[in-house]
């Protein structure tokens, strides 16, 4: 299938932009202190959910100056599409959650399947606390579980559909340095 560059261009020129870069750098370091506070004697595994949590995750693990250990794993409910479907598991995670804190690091929070479903994975995998963070919850009634949020949120968003700072376009604009609303969307 052929991609329609001058489409993609131009989802990212008429976009709306929701938070700054600015914005966002004070949200994550919001959600760094608070985590230090809470969590920097828990030796905690911290896994980065790829491919959206990779940019958020870049900008925060530095400013988490505790003894930590980092690894990722790849869940994926919406492939190029601007709507869910089922979680497919592109990678799950090798290493042992027995007895760990976990800390899971995600872009947005929409309908909330995804993160939902990793929570359950590491507590069937034996975790002993599994904490989440994400830099966007998206504001609408559809959560998966009525009021599910997690441990720590960056910003909340209207229920439109983002792309930026990790999030992606089908498939693009996951470097955008903002967080943006597609036209229309
Ligand atoms: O709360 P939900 O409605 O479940 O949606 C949130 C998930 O959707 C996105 O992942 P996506 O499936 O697009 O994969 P990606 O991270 O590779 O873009 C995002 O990174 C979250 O993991
Ligand atoms: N890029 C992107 N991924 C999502 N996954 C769930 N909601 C969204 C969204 O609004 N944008």
């Amino acid at each position: 299938m052929s991609i329609d560059m001058g489409a993609i261009k131009a989802v990212r020129k008429e976009a709306d932009c929701l938070f700054t870069k600015a914005e966002i750098d004070a949200a994550i370091k919001k959600i760094a202190t608070e985590i230090t506070n809470d969590l920097a004697d828990k030796n905690p595994i911290v896994f980065c959910v790829m491919n959206g949590g990779l940019i958020f995750a870049g900008q925060l693990l530095p400013l988490l100056d505790f003894p930590l250990e980092i690894s990722y794993l790849h869940a994926t409910r919406y492939k190029k599409e601007t709507t869910g479907g089922e979680l497919f598991w592109k990678a799950k995670p090798e290493v042992s959650f027995i007895d760990r804190d976990i800390i899971i690091i995600d872009d947005i929070l929409d309908e909330g399947n995804t993160l939902a479903a990793i929570i359950q994975y590491c507590q069937h995998a034996g975790a002993n606390a599994v904490y989440t963070t994400v830099l966007l919850d998206k504001e609408h009634d559809r959560k998966a579980i009525p009021g599910f949020s997690a441990n720590y949120t960056g910003l909340t968003c209207p229920d439109r559909f983002v792309f930026g700072f990790g999030m992606d376009y089908k498939g693009y604009w996951r470097n955008a340095p903002g967080i943006f609303a597609v036209k229309g969307l």
